[in-house]
């Protein structure tokens, strides 16, 4: 590894849409690994924030279905919840071989403050985008407006917090990179 390897794998990484997803399996090894390098990621105070759950095969459509069920009863409720979100949501299980539900575990003592763990996570998040890439796979984060509904279908405890889907397939096509603003306009130098 060199820093044109990584300069280039970084600008690999994409955001995918599962629409252009084939069918081919994910294996479960892999899925491992890739979430093993997200263990990796940096974290305040060692509290490793993330939490993954893993929804692939036949446990799409049944988990799909619990999400459904949890978001009827919150509108019931009074929550605002747009069905067209809801059935995009579906779509991308239906498209994608496999979904990791990105969950953060928040310090139960309040040690640190909440963006330092959601900032871990994301660290983790990238860690796994990024060896995704290297794989040669593809993968969406989605991050519906009713993911802090989910409570129940992810099992989560009072102190999780739901942060989005990272989708994973194989795609039919690459997907050009929609480009940044330089990075120039970005910076201030005080030398
Ligand atoms: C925290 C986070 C949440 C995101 N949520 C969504 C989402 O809900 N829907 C979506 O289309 N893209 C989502 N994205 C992906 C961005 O749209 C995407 O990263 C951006 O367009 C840049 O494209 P690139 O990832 O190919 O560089 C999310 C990205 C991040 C970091």
């Amino acid at each position: 590894m060199n820093l044109e390897n990584i300069t280039q794998l970084i600008k690999e990484r994409r955001t995918h849409p599962t629409r252009f997803f084939n069918d081919k399996e994910v294996p479960k090894e892999l899925i491992k690994q890739l979430l093993e390098n997200g263990n990796w990621a940096p974290n305040h105070k060692k509290t490793e924030p993330w939490r993954f759950v893993v929804i692939s095969g036949e446990g799409r459509e049944k988990f799909v279905s619990e999400v459904k069920t949890e978001l009827e009863e919150a509108q019931k409720n009074g929550a605002d919840i747009p069905g067209d979100k809801v059935n995009k949501f579906a779509l991308h299980f239906r498209k994608a071989p496999v979904a990791v539900a990105i969950i953060a575990n928040l310090d139960e003592e309040h040690r640190l403050p909440e963006w330092e763990e959601m900032a871990a996570v994301s660290m983790a998040v990238q860690n796994i985008w990024l060896s995704a890439t290297a794989a040669g796979l593809s993968a969406f984060w989605a991050t519906p407006p009713f993911i802090s509904q989910l409570g129940s279908c992810l099992d989560l405890k009072p102190n999780q917090k739901s942060m989005g889907f990272l989708f994973l397939g194989y795609a039919n096509r690459p997907f050009p990179a929609n480009g940044r603003e330089p990075i120039e306009d970005k910076i201030t130098w005080k030398e």
